[in-house]
């Protein structure tokens, strides 16, 4: 099939040379801005588009689905969460759907021991000291946090970026812990030392600190609610670099505030609520604005990513990082 003739909407700018090759391949139009493309517009440009390529801050709902134009035959996500997707209704029209796996692992995995660093010995605690010009020098007491060697780290969802952290946590002498819809192979599971829990609880009671790793789905949604919140150690961290709705954030708000939990490493927040300004109050909370992949690398190998799929399309087959329901 020659791909020039297939029409592309792509939702936000991309890297520059990935939006050029990608222009060279098809008919290209990026309707959206550096801003999230407002759904009467992206309706409007789906109704003969053949291909979508959107981000995480597009919504492909049901409705939105029902409105496109029947050409609508591929959305290529660029990112590896689907959970703004509706997979199921898109497959029930015949719509592939792809994303962008394993070029973000190692990046994200980084963010979730950055923040797990930050807020074990207190970073920004100790910067916004410096910043504020409060320091009066070293002090044997002073802003002592906690080691990170010997403790349990427990971690809910060892696909990849689980992995990948728990790879890094072994590196700081961590014990590692992990609960999964399957647990690994050994020739997986040995090297990295770690103990699989089958019930979430018993990885809960145990952890010193959390780290989410699964993806967003209807079954993960609120996995850690406040019965499951209040099993963690008084003395325990969280953190998330996965999505939001893993986590029931309310309950964590009130847990943290409570000084019921020992602290938080948040990356991304549940959809819609924007960040908690109770959050932003808590000294013992570090708060991201969703950058586990924000490295000029990855959004490379992303865009990269998107275009094989979008021209294996094309050429007739199924993307290779193609997303089907039962996979979610
Ligand atoms: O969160 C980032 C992604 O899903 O790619």
């Amino acid at each position: 099939m020659s791909t020039k003739r297939l029409s592309v909407v792509v939702t936000r700018r991309l890297p520059a040379d990935v939006e050029a090759r990608m222009a060279e391949l098809f008919d290209v139009r990026v309707v959206g801005s550096d801003k999230p493309l407002d759904r009467a517009a992206l309706l409007a440009a789906l109704q003969d588009a053949d291909i979508l390529v959107p981000t995480l801050t597009d919504t492909i709902d049901a409705p939105l689905l029902a409105g496109a134009g029947e050409r609508l035959k591929l959305i290529a996500n660029y990112g590896a969460g689907v959970d703004h997707i509706d997979v199921a209704t898109a497959r029930q029209r015949g719509i592939l759907v792809s994303n962008t796996p394993g070029v973000l692992t190692e990046d994200t995995a980084d963010m979730g021991l950055a923040l797990m660093l930050a807020v074990l010995r207190r970073m920004t605690e100790g910067m916004a000291k410096m910043q504020d010009g409060v320091w009066e020098g070293w002090a044997p007491e002073a802003l002592l946090g906690t080691r990170l060697g010997g403790k349990s780290l427990g971690i809910l969802g060892m696909g990849r970026i689980g992995q990948a952290m728990a790879r890094r946590a072994r590196a700081f002498g961590m014990n590692i812990h992990y609960h999964n819809r399957r647990r690994l192979h050994a020739g997986l599971e040995e090297p990295l030392e770690a103990t699989f829990h089958e019930r979430l609880d018993a990885l809960v009671g145990l952890s010193d600190v959390i780290s989410v790793n699964c993806p967003h789905t209807p079954s993960t949604f609120h996995l850690l609610n406040a019965r499951r919140l209040k099993l963690m150690k008084p003395t325990a961290v969280i953190v998330n670099t996965s999505r939001g709705e893993v986590i029931d954030e309310n309950a964590l708000t009130r847990m943290l505030r409570a000084g019921e939990l020992a602290g938080a490493g948040l990356d991304v927040y549940e959809r819609g609520h924007g960040v908690n300004p109770r959050l932003r109050e808590l000294p013992n909370v570090v708060l991201l604005p969703h950058m586990g992949s924000a490295t000029r690398e990855a959004r490379q190998e992303m865009g990269e990513k998107v275009l094989v799929n979008m021209q294996t399309f094309a050429d007739g087959h199924r993307p290779p990082d193609q997303v089907v329901p039962s996979m979610l």
